[in-house]
């Protein structure tokens, strides 16, 4: 491990500036008139809320309506319990929290499996209905709601005035924040970063990624939940409206203005929101002549206007100011064991006759061929030639019509990408994916996904720290073998093609694979790339990689690989040696114009 990962020894400038505003924010509950004070709990609360969909919405990609309905469960549920029941608000917060849990669950279940736009239709349906459940319902209240609902008892005191109510809202609130930011700079943080660009690198790396996206949506459930809880102990009554679908619909307004990717950009948010609205219900009305709530009108402008010219909201532009965040790296610990690779020549891929049908088109028609570990095989041939359909039989992004493929000597056909990756294969993609808002490390990190298992309430905890370090470890020293550890922090965004290409075979080694597959991994790439490109491929080759390549140029390929594999209107046309092939008149005809012979012929 280099120098460069010993972890710094002086506090950077944004903990000072954390302090420095966790100082003020521990005084302002005691120094603000009370009114203000009042509104301080309500930005603490809401901000929970707006934390959840930083998970949900900002960093994931999908849209709850339905945030303040939960918030509604919370609510009504402690209302219930407590001012009816006489039962203690510390039992009803987990019965309301559980409940929630419950129904985010279901509601999840039922629409996250499905594509398109079913989760932000069933909230919208959720929160409406929620509504009117409240209203209608004469057990709690109906729309007059719940009143008398007891403070919160803390250390024999009673919270009942908003100033010590306040360090409740301001704990909740931190410890959401915390453990927001721990799930975000964790394995599954990573997860959840490479879904929001589809489903594709996390199959490949062996993320369930339904299950992870009704985890987050439960997730931000959970904190509407909690802040839910709050606002009945604060306000010490409950009624239908706080909970609509107008009032989640704000929620969302609060995080998009704010900075819905960030979770202090949330939080400012919630405050910039809720301070906003005080002053147009006080200013609108007195300068229209009319009552009404005119606010609303502001705000929907407000975010038409942040998504056209600040699509991350304001945060990013406050952020630009302050000093940049460190890299967080852990001490180093034991290494990730790794798996022994198999004996050179032994068979590790067998494709059997297979086969894949679209429609009236065979893509890929009866196709065979094997891999031994320690060669590189290519896979080429014209355009529509079924090059691309193969790849993803291999790697389970799509299952065979008919035929077997064996993989490390088990039948994988029909199994799904991250069955197969767990199996020891690791691949790249034709269109570069990467993560461009995260490190070159944390995306090498990414490819080890599946050779560690913290999951959601060991990363918000941070209780996977020896891990991680393994993981950060293994990556640092994947990315040196590739040639970019000095560019570790930098972010993928920022690079060239040919390097995001590079940093993409980075990822796949962090999985510590016994087949690298490349989907034509030289496509973009300038003339120097390429030679570079052939260049670490023939070092990994040399170091024992079985490596599988898809390649259109031909100059690469027949310098680099040991055999090739040339598949024509989806059947194998001929297979051999680079010599070999080269010299096959079928081939010549199949790429009829193109010179096989010339250097850089494509
Ligand atoms: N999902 C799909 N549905 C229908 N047809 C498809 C699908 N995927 C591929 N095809 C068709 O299958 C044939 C083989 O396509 P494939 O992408 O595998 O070829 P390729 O050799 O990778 O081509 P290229 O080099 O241009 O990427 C083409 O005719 C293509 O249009």
């Amino acid at each position: 491990m280099s120098a460069r990962v010993a972890p710094a020894g002086r506090p950077p400038m944004r903990s000072l500036l954390g302090a420095a505003l966790l100082a003020v924010a521990l005084l302002l509950p005691v120094t603000l008139p009370l009114f203000q004070v009042t509104l301080l709990v309500n930005v603490m609360i809401f901000a929970i809320v707006a934390v959840g969909l930083v998970l949900l919405t900002g960093v994931v990609g999908l849209t709850s309506f339905g945030q303040a309905a939960f918030m509604g469960v919370g609510a009504y549920t402690t209302a219930l319990l407590t001012a009816q029941h006489h039962v203690s608000p510390w039992l009803s917060l987990p019965v309301g929290l559980a409940i929630t849990a419950l129904i985010a669950w279901v509601l999840g279940l039922v629409t996250l499996r499905m594509q398109g736009h079913y989760l932000p239709l069933a909230t919208i349906a959720w929160g409406i209905s929620l509504y009117y459940v409240f209203g209608n319902t004469p057990a709690l209240g109906g729309f007059t709601g719940i009143t008398d609902i007891p403070p919160v008892p803390v250390l024999g005191a009673r919270l009942t005035s908003p100033r010590t109510f306040a360090y409740l809202a301001l704990a909740a609130l931190l410890l959401v924040m915390a453990l927001s930011t721990n799930l975000l700079r964790s394995r599954v943080g990573r997860a959840m970063r490479a879904l929001r660009g589809g489903p594709v690198v996390g199959e490949a790396f062996g993320v369930n990624n339904v299950r992870l996206k009704i985890e987050v949506f439960v997730l931000s459930a959970l904190f509407a939940s909690v802040a839910g809880w709050l606002y009945a102990h604060a306000q010490r009554f409950v009624n239908p409206t706080p909970f609509s679908l107008a009032a989640g619909i704000e929620v969302l307004f609060m995080a998009v203005v704010g900075g819905v990717q960030s979770v202090l950009g949330a939080v400012f948010g919630a405050a910039l929101i809720t301070e906003l609205r005080e002053v147009l219900q006080d200013v609108l009305p007195a300068l229209l002549r009319v009552h009404g709530n005119f606010e609303v009108i502001v705000f929907g402008i407000l975010v038409i206007v942040i998504l056209q010219f600040a699509r991350r909201g304001l945060w990013p532009l406050i952020e630009r100011l302050l000093p940049p965040e460190p890299p967080r790296l852990l001490p180093a610990g034991p290494a990730l064991g790794t798996p022994t690779p198999p004996a050179p020549g032994t068979p590790l891929l067998t494709v059997e006759g297979a086969s894949k049908q679209f429609g009236g088109l065979r893509a890929v028609d009866d196709v065979s061929f094997d891999l031994h570990a320690g060669e590189i095989l290519g896979l080429i041939g014209p355009n529509g030639a079924g090059k691309s359909t193969m790849f993803n039989l291999i790697t389970g992004v799509s299952a065979a019509s008919a035929g077997r493929i064996t993989f490390a000597g088990q039948d994988v056909t029909g199994a799904d990408a991250g069955t197969i990756h767990r199996l020891g294969m690791a691949r790249t993609f034709q269109h570069v994916r990467v993560l461009p808002d995260l490190t070159l490390l944390e995306n090498a990190m990414m490819g080890g996904y599946a050779r560690v298992r913290a999951g959601v309430p060991r990363s918000m905890l941070h209780l996977e720290r020896a891990e991680e370090a393994a993981l950060q470890q293994e990556a640092m020293t994947q990315l040196e073998r590739v040639g970019l550890g000095a560019q570790a922090f930098a972010l993928a965004g920022n690079l060239p093609l040919g390097q995001q290409r590079v940093l993409e075979v980075a990822r796949a080694l962090v999985a510590a694979p016994t087949l690298l597959l490349l989907d034509e991994p030289a496509a973009g790439l300038r003339y120097g790339e390429k030679q570079d490109l052939a260049a670490l491929l023939r070092r990994l080759r040399g170091e024992g990689l079985t490596i599988l390549i898809v390649e259109h140029d031909m100059d690469l390929v027949m310098n680099l690989v040991d055999r090739l594999v040339v598949m024509n209107s989806g059947r194998t046309l001929a297979e051999g040696t680079p010599a070999h092939v080269r010299g096959n008149p079928a081939v010549r005809e199949a790429y009829l114009g193109v010179d096989v012979d010339a250097p850089g012929a494509a």
